[in-house]
């Protein structure tokens, strides 16, 4: 669907991307995780011709992309920009409506395609007439969703969108995200720098450092078959909450835990058993201290799983 060939981008001294290459399948979710400057946003302009490669070139279903016309390009590619990027003096409704106006879809149809996604972002249609800086960050960021969802187009690119929220809000937005209907067809690429919101949500992670891809891979890979040195210490803290979010009571090879489904998580079946106080938040790095039959059972197959 995706593909990007040996793309470099430099300022001048500043070699903001280097020799990056990888593709990115249609329906995947690849997240593009790195701390701060190591070029994710360059490579997410460079998707959306905001910026030109300095070399190299991108593919969009096998056509390079400096053959398309950038608004052609861009009306195939939903864009949630960091800090949302909302016109401050449009409405929420003018800010939605900017795409399809220029795809020329009269104003009924503008009208109700808004409202279905204000509902299904869990706003209302009250929202609609409100100027950005009348609403919440979190409810900013989810327009900023529903603009770039407006015309459905088959790609979205996500810089940082649940970015400068707390992280309450950020969690629940995540898993709102996590559930919309309107996602599960679609090419996704999105940049962060939060480890857990990149293991929730990526079929697959491009881990960056300094504008060179240091590992691509599902998060199982991931964890358990990091790379270099590199891979591993930016794992390393989010190690054990890693781990049992990645993987499945199968894959640790336990079939039956009480009544829980073997497809669960063992996070999630940790969420069931462990007392309410203990689960709510995540478990701590190093160990799980609680003591039921059925957690010895899951941490001691983890712990096989490790060795194995
Ligand atoms: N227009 C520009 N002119 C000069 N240097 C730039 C420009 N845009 C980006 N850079 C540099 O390129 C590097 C990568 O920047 P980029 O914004 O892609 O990083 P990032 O990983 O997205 O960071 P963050 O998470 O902080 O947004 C940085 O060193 C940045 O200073």
């Amino acid at each position: 669907m995706i593909e990007l060939k040996h793309v470099s981008k430099t300022y001048g001294p500043v070699k903001a991307v280097q020799d990056i290459s990888f593709t990115v399948d249609e329906g995947e979710t690849l997240i593009l995780l790195g701390t701060s400057g190591c070029g994710k946003t360059t490579v997410l302009r460079m998707l959306n011709k905001l910026i030109e490669p300095t070399t190299g070139a991108i593919f969009l279903k096998n056509q390079p992309i400096s053959a398309i016309p950038a608004e052609q390009l861009r009306r195939s590619m939903g864009y949630v920009l960091q800090h949302t990027g909302l016109f401050p003096h449009y409405t929420v409704a003018e800010n939605m409506a900017i795409v399809p106006r220029q795809l020329k879809w009269d104003t009924h149809r503008i009208k109700s395609r808004a409202v279905e996604l204000i509902e299904k972002l869990h706003l209302s249609e009250e929202h609609l007439h409100l100027y950005p800086d009348q609403l919440s960050g979190g409810q900013q960021q989810r327009v900023g969703i529903a603009r770039a969802l407006m015309a459905d187009p088959p790609v979205l690119l996500l810089d940082e969108p649940f970015g400068a929220l707390d992280p309450i809000t950020r969690t629940h937005i995540r898993q709102e995200f996590l559930q919309l209907d309107e996602l599960k067809r679609k090419t996704v690429i999105m940049v962060t720098h939060d480890i857990t919101e990149a293991f929730e949500l990526g079929d697959r992670i491009c881990l960056m450092q300094q504008g060179q891809i240091e590992q691509l891979g599902t998060p199982e890979e991931l964890i358990f078959n990091p790379q270099s040195n590199f891979v591993a210490s930016f794992l390393q803290e989010q190690q054990l909450p890693l781990e049992l979010k990645t993987l499945t009571l199968t894959e640790i090879g336990l079939t039956e835990i009480g009544q829980l489904p073997a497809s669960m998580s063992i996070w999630e079946a940790l969420t069931h058993l462990l007392p309410p106080s203990k689960a709510v938040t995540p478990l701590p790095n190093s160990k799980v201290t609680e003591n039921s039959a059925e957690v010895s059972q899951i941490m001691q197959a983890l712990h096989n799983h490790r060795k194995s």
